[in-house]
């Protein structure tokens, strides 16, 4: 479903489809979006963002990822943005960026049965277009650790040609830290 999905938002990204077919599309939305909501539960029980197996673990606001390579210091993986990524003129937004490595960060932060942690800063440097709808290679890994402090970095790269960088903080949370 969620690979559907993440297609579909694609596809409405690049489509100028038929008035007729607008309408008929979104009826058929609103029908899945009635039967999905009487299937709601509370945040803790929902199954999106926890299905670490599936690319981006079905959590549809991050590109689809998938980790290749993890130890508690490391990850590597490859990462495909698409269509509805699109800045302009072929380049994955902006925004689109931060999100891959928050969430790689973060899950790298929480590694090695470390707490949860939350990023206080993410800084990021575009250094070169990032392309969408090609297979992008990624890595993220420790810098340093002191105390509740977790300093990480990440690279995304398109072969050898360096994409974009990441360097963030995250703060492991005290007991009962929301
Ligand atoms: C299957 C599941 C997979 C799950 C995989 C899931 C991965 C998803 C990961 C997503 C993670 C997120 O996006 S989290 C959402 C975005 N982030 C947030 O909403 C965080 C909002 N901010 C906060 O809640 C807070 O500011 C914290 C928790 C970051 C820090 O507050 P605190 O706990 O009170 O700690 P505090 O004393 O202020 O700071 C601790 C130390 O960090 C330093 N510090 C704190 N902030 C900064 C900063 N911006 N820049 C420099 N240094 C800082 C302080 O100077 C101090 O250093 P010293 O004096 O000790 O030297």
């Amino acid at each position: 479903m969620v690979d559907q999905l993440r297609m579909f938002l694609d596809r409405v990204a690049a489509a100028v489809p038929p008035p007729d077919l607008v309408n008929e599309i979104t009826k058929l939305a609103a029908e899945f979006n009635a039967r999905l909501q009487s299937h709601e539960v509370a945040e803790y029980n929902q199954v999106a963002g926890q299905l670490i197996d599936l690319p981006g673990r079905a959590q549809l606001l991050t590109p689809a990822y998938t980790v290749e390579e993890l130890d508690d210091q490391r990850a590597a993986g490859h990462v495909r943005f698409g269509r509805h990524h699109l800045g302009n003129n072929g380049a994955v937004h902006g925004g689109a960026i931060p999100l891959l490595f928050d969430d790689l960060l973060g899950r790298l932060a929480l590694v090695g049965g470390r707490p949860k942690s939350r990023t206080a800063y993410l800084h990021i440097d575009y250094r070169s277009i990032t392309p969408i709808d090609e297979d992008l290679q990624f890595e993220a890994w420790f810098e340093r650790e002191e105390g509740r402090k977790r300093v990480l970095r990440g690279a995304i790269r398109h072969n050898e040609r360096v994409c974009a960088e990441a360097h963030g903080l995250f703060v492991a949370l005290r007991p009962g830290q929301p």
